[in-house]
């Protein structure tokens, strides 16, 4: 329990430190209104029993007029710093929180996403239920901060009161326990918001997923043909509804938490009341406490009002911290977990040799990929081949460091892959993916983003699109380099095909990359084309090869296109059944020479 505030706290004073390194000013005045704003109250009870007590004196002849005036005149001066403070408040904590909150959290939070080494993270849906919760939600996070503190201050500001209620009799201290109560049974409340919070966003997140689906263009033509959009309407309403009513039993939930805290603390603000009437009926009392015991026990209501509201807006907000801070200590775990330091070879001699390599995804319960042992010599084009779902991607997903083997080792020119930083491997690669991502931004990005620092060098992006046989897409651009990409941003928006060139020439920005990837990026493709394609980035990887010693790894499940590679491998359900030359694999007999000669001569029938 301890720890569990600590590490909230810890994360409120690293949001509120970020403030002060991103607006001092703003960050240091909003703490001295605090701090102001807490004397504020007990100063107005004060001076206003002052003035009661000094008129009444003055009336009886036994005091000075001036006294109660000049109280008088303090109290309204202290009403008027308590109202602008309050207000003041309220729009630099806005301020704050949209500022640093949205300019440096969402930045954060993408590069913690993007920071942990693997990808197993993003294939998991109690990370991807936290990264959901967060979306846009930063400045909430940042909200939760100040809130606390708020919390803090309202805290002080009520033990001044009850001090001051102190002086009029230690019995209305009681009170204490009163208002105690509330915050209690809010933070009951608050549990059960924050519980189905997490719980209903898997829902929520099948919904928004649901609604894309039917409203995108892509699968929106399969889903009128089909004609299942009613379906998913209907499931999409059923998610929806589903999230919502844990919801609404939560926010329920809290609403009779909180009614029964009120309702506690509306029995003891009577009683002290009555006491204190009673009190200065006996004449052990003056009216000015009776006056200040009114005040003071009146703002006290207003204080723990504030506790509460206070607390609970940071509770609010604080489930998004919640997630916020799940995250950072799951991103921080896993960068504490060891990790490779050493520098990716910038040549090969030996090539990659995969011993006894096993992996299976995270509560799946079977090997994606089943023992596989090959070595892939230097230089070497490699393809990868084999029906769907038999492990392909999986294993160049391992080669590619995104997945860490959960058994055997992938040795590279000798040094366990886990042991070269990841960073500096992918920086020696170039990737293209069957599900290659479709950037809405300019032109020069969209191919540029291959190569970082190069992406603003117009010639080198000209090469690319040259390797990439894309030269005829960028002519036909209105704004050459600067055309700006997808309809959904204004931009002109690419066939599929065009989208394929733009990922190739992406991957053809680096010039030499020691590891190649091309996993099935041509799958929409018919069969010569994809030959053609591999055939074209086969010679041009033989050419780098020669050099450095570069891997190619072209990924398919057409048996057919890939005959031309140096080394075949075959996977089935996960193992690695059959590897080789084509005509060393042809003449084996056995998988590879019946799918080659099946899909061959269904191709060649076409
Ligand atoms: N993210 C994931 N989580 C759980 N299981 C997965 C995940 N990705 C793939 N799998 C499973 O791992 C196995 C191998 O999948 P993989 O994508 O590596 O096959 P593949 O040969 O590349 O298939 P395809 O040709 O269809 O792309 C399959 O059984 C698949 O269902």
């Amino acid at each position: 329990m301890t720890t569990r505030w600590m590490r909230y706290v810890r994360l409120w004073w690293l949001l509120i430190v970020l403030c002060y390194r991103h607006e001092p000013a703003r960050t240091v005045t909003a703490l001295v209104l605090r701090v102001v704003g807490v004397g504020t109250i007990p100063a107005i009870a004060l001076l206003l029993r002052e003035a009661v007590d000094s008129g009444a004196a003055a009336a009886a002849g036994t005091g000075s007029a001036r006294a109660a005036i000049l109280a008088a005149v303090g109290m309204a001066v202290a009403y008027t710093v308590n109202a602008v403070v309050e207000r003041e408040i309220w729009s630099l904590g806005i301020d704050l929180t949209d500022r640093v909150g949205l300019l440096e959290l969402d930045p954060e939070i993408i590069r913690a996403v993007c920071g942990v080494e693997t990808m197993d993270h993003l294939e998991r849906t109690d990370f991807l239920d936290r990264v959901t919760a967060l979306q846009g939600a930063s400045w909430q996070v940042m909200f939760s901060a100040w809130g606390a503190l708020d919390g803090l201050f309202n805290i002080a500001r009520l033990v001044a009161v009850l001090a001051l209620l102190g002086t009029v009799s230690p019995y209305l201290l009681l009170l204490l326990i009163f208002a105690v109560v509330p915050l209690w049974f809010d933070a009951r409340g608050r549990r059960a918001m924050v519980r189905a919070d997490t719980e209903s966003a898997e829902d929520l997140r099948l919904s928004r997923h649901l609604f894309e689906l039917a409203t995108r263009s892509l699968p929106g033509k399969e889903i009128r043909v089909s004609g299942a959009g009613p379906v998913i309407g209907e499931m999409q309403e059923q998610a929806f509804r589903r999230a919502k009513e844990m919801l609404f039993r939560a926010q329920l939930e809290g609403a009779i938490w909180r009614t029964g805290g009120w309702t506690v603390f509306t029995a003891g603000f009577g009683a002290a009341l009555w006491f204190v009437v009673h009190q200065t009926m006996n004449g052990t009392g003056t009216v000015g406490d009776l006056v200040l015991a009114i005040t003071v026990a009146a703002n006290l209501r207003m204080a723990v009002q504030q506790a509460v509201d206070s607390s609970t807006a940071a509770a609010l907000a604080g489930r998004k911290s919640t997630h916020y801070l799940w995250l950072r200590e799951y991103v921080d775990e896993q960068r504490s977990r060891p990790r490779g330091t050493g520098r990716a070879p910038l040549a090969l001699t030996d090539g990659i040799r995969l011993r006894d390599v096993t992996f299976a995804y995270p509560g799946t319960g079977h090997n994606a990929v089943d023992g596989v042992s090959v070595h892939i010599p230097a230089g070497s084009v490699v393809a990868v081949v084999g029906e769907y779902g038999s492990g392909k991607t999986t294993l160049v997903k391992m080669l590619c460091k995104f997945h860490r083997p959960t058994g055997g080792a992938i040795l590279v020119d000798g040094t366990d892959l886990g042991a070269i930083e990841a960073e500096s491997w992918w920086a020696g690669m170039s990737v293209v993916f069957q599900d290659f991502g479709r950037y809405r931004t300019t032109f020069r990005e969209v191919v540029g983003l291959g190569d970082l620092p190069a992406r603003e060098d117009d010639q080198r992006i000209a090469e690319a699109l040259a390797a990439a046989d894309g030269q005829v897409l960028l002519d036909r651009l209105p704004d050459g380099l600067d055309t700006m990409m997808g309809k959904d941003l204004g931009g002109v928006e690419l066939s599929e095909g065009q989208w394929q060139k733009t990922a190739l020439a992406r991957a053809c920005m680096r010039r030499e990359p020691l590891l190649f990837v091309l996993d099935e990026p041509t799958a929409s493709l018919d069969a010569p084309s994809e030959q053609a394609i591999f055939e074209h980035y086969m010679n041009r990887a033989r050419d780098i090869a020669s050099r450095t010693g570069a891997i190619t790894l072209i990924v398919s499940h057409r048996f057919s296109t890939v005959s031309g590679a140096d080394l075949i491998l075959v996977m089935e359900s996960g193992r690695l059944v059959q590897h080789g030359t084509h005509e060393h694999l042809l003449a084996a007999g056995g998988s590879y020479a019946e799918l080659h000669t099946l899909t061959s001569d269904a191709y060649t029938r076409r």
